[in-house]
């Protein structure tokens, strides 16, 4: 596909996302409908759609509307790009930018700062008064830019010198990050990472480095049985698991999303005791128990743009309901002495903080012993972590 068509199927998908359809099935549906394009055309044009998720108000400003159309109109400009390179009419390009439309096309240098920012209102008010003017303005403009990619290196299985060296010779660069032992950043060419020998043999795998520090922040020892409570696919179990002899739990309210959770485990090498909630009673008590809780994602809106334009007030309050409640039904499994680590990928205060507020006011047998949190920045997503340590 030319440059041209490639963003007129970026035109077509956005349109299709007018009626809030999620924006992974929309790219599913595209590519199965266009057969011709190939790998590096579909990763191109989700790249286009994805660039527009991510500046929607601004790209929205830039294009003078909300159509698929305008919007691409409009990220051209924020890029800089001259819109006669893809708008052009030819091999399937969308048809050039009449001259009446551009004149009436906004100078850039007038956009409101509020759209500046591509984050909506209330959620700017409420990082703001959460973290500051400074440090919310930062968090949105982070989440305007792509997302860098990072492996977890399986340090059961090798050094990061040697993950790196084995990715290469399967055409990956990376580097190590010194702010987390076990990330490596990748430069270039990351959508072929799960066909390298290095992945497929478990010595990496795909992990935020802010989930990776999380974990290399919590209170394990070795002889510890730890139970991760919202396991989902199994990240952390599997971080979790490459600490020398402790041994993982590994459950969730739904035992649909662990279903890969043998597979990967067996890549690694690793011990995972997949349980259902149902069981877990008769497994407990555990030394620590982490619940890697449901949140907004507000730390990791680089990687899912729509999210931070659904999220209203209402659902978030409904989100602090379901991590209090998540997180009572897990502090049930901690061992006296034990402890409790709660996470989330958010920034916003009601799910970190308020939470655990909420939780010690009504569990007085349990005091917070430690708080670490990340910002989204260029070494990884946003992230929050409290320990509770139970009398
Ligand atoms: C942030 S995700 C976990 C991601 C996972 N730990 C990882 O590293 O891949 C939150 C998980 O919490 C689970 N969850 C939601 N409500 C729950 C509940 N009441 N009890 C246990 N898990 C719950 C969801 O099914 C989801 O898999």
């Amino acid at each position: 596909m030319t440059p041209g068509a490639r963003v007129a199927a970026a035109i077509e998908i956005l349109d299709a996302l007018a009626d809030d359809a999620p924006v992974e099935a929309v790219l599913t549906r595209w590519a199965r409908g266009n057969r011709f394009a190939g790998s590096k055309d579909r990763a191109a044009i989700r790249d286009h759609v994805f660039d527009v998720l991510r500046q929607y108000r601004s790209s929205a400003f830039a294009g003078g509307g909300t159509d698929g159309r305008s919007l691409m109109i409009g990220q051209m400009r924020l890029k800089d790009t001259p819109l006669d390179q893809t708008f052009h009419g030819q091999g399937h390009a969308p048809d050039p930018v009449e001259a009446t439309v551009a004149a009436a096309l906004p100078d850039l240098q007038t956009m409101p700062p509020e759209a500046a920012l591509d984050m909506p209102d209330w959620l700017v008010e409420q990082m703001t008064q959460d973290l500051g003017q400074q440090v919310a303005h930062d968090i949105c403009r982070i989440q305007r830019q792509r997302a860098p990619v990072f492996l977890r290196v399986n340090s059961a299985k090798a050094s990061v010198p040697q993950a790196i060296a084995a990715l290469q010779q399967d055409g990956i660069l990376g580097q190590a990050l010194e702010a987390v032992p076990t990330a490596v950043q990748l430069d270039q060419n990351v959508r072929g990472v799960r066909n390298t020998a290095a992945f497929t043999s478990g010595l990496v795998e795909l992990q935020d480095a802010s989930s990776q520090a999380m974990v290399l922040n919590l209170p394990l020892r070795a002889g510890q049985r730890v139970l991760d409570f919202c396991a989902g696919g199994g990240g952390k179990s599997l971080a979790m698991a490459a600490i020398p002899n402790v041994k993982v739990v590994a459950s969730d309210v739904s035992a649909a999303r662990m279903t890969d959770i043998p597979a990967r485990a067996a890549r690694a090498g690793a011990t995972i005791d997949v349980v259902v909630q149902q069981d877990l009673a008769a497994r407990a008590p555990f030394d620590v128990v982490l619940v890697d809780a449901p949140c907004s994602g507000s730390g990791t809106w680089r990687r899912s743009p729509q999210a931070k334009t659904r999220l209203t007030p209402e659902a978030l309050t409904e989100l602090t309901e379901l991590q209090s409640e998540v997180l009572i039904q897990a502090a049930q499994h901690v061992a006296a002495g034990g402890q409790l680590a709660y996470a989330t990928c958010s920034v916003l205060e009601v799910e970190n903080s308020g939470v655990i507020e909420v939780f010690l006011k009504k569990n007085k047998d349990f005091k917070a012993v430690s708080r670490a949190s990340w910002l989204p920045s260029g070494s990884g997503d946003g992230f929050f972590l409290t320990i509770l340590q139970r009398d």
